[in-house]
């Protein structure tokens, strides 16, 4: 299995060129990341350049964070700024050599929020299409956002068949879809073909991928036996310091 370290959690303590170097250090393969938008693209482009990492995903903006946003485009009536973050995202993403972006549906509800989520989806398909870039939606767990769009695996599908773009995929997190659906080996199974990116983490508490619900050495198993070889997400948060929180990859590297 290839590893990518997801840098809105991992490393949180250091500027990000510092966290692209420190993962390169541990041994991941690649790195991901939220939203890097305060650092400038060329800062990071450098810094990725430098350690020969690829950086596989960031987000699209959520918007007003501090009045409750997190993300836009599934909101009715902010369509201009749900689109100035997709544009945002795909210019930075082209300008470090990023394949995905993730686009954040928000807290909504309803046909109308459907509606505004496909018609957002179908331009950010459209803008990524031209720098060959994929655009990713996710489904995350109702325990950690409630009221958040877009909640199930079945959901996405449906979006994902009525948007129609060969550009538009799945981000599965495993620590989401464990928490919403269970079933994971056969959810991985079935949705491969609509997969652009997998995470994970423990669950409940969403820490490193050694202890809890899940056995992630069988499913890391079950994915490399599929012939999934691109890197999966390290998206957990440690307790203390990132660094203590590595036996699992140590583990992994060694074999
Ligand atoms: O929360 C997650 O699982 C994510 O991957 C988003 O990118 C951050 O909200
Ligand atoms: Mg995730």
């Amino acid at each position: 299995m290839k590893f990518s370290a997801n840098l809105g959690f991992l490393w949180t303590d250091r500027p990000l060129p510092d966290a692209i170097r420190a993962a390169k250090a541990a041994g991941f393969d690649a790195v991901e990341c939220h939203w890097p938008y305060e650092v400038p693209a060329d800062t990071v482009k450098a810094a990725l350049a430098e350690t020969g990492l690829q950086m596989l995903g960031l987000n699209t903006r959520r918007g007003n964070v501090s009045a409750g946003d997190n993300g836009l485009a599934a909101l009715p009536g902010r369509e201009a700024e749900a689109r100035a973050a997709i544009d945002e995202a795909i210019a930075y993403a082209t300008v470090i050599g990023t394949p995905n972006v993730h686009v954040m549906a928000g807290f909504a509800i309803g046909e109308a929020a459907h509606q505004t989520f496909v018609a957002n989806l179908q331009y950010a398909c459209d803008m990524a299409a031209s720098s060959g870039l994929t655009i990713l939606i996710e489904p995350l767990n109702k325990y950690d956002a409630p009221g958040y769009f877009l909640l199930t695996t079945d959901q996405a599908l449906r979006i994902l068949e009525e948007v129609a773009a060969p550009n538009l995929k799945l981000m599965f997190d495993c620590y989401h879809v464990q928490l919403m659906e269970g079933d994971l080996t056969h959810r991985i199974k079935d949705l491969l073909p609509h997969i652009g990116h997998i995470q994970f983490a423990s669950v409940p508490d969403r820490g490193p991928p050694d202890h809890g619900e899940i056995n992630y050495d069988h499913v890391f198993g079950v994915i490399a036996g599929l012939g999934y070889d691109a890197p999966i997400g390290a998206e957990y948060r440690p307790t203390s310091e990132t660094a203590h929180s590595l036996d699992w990859l140590k583990a992994q590297i060694s074999g």
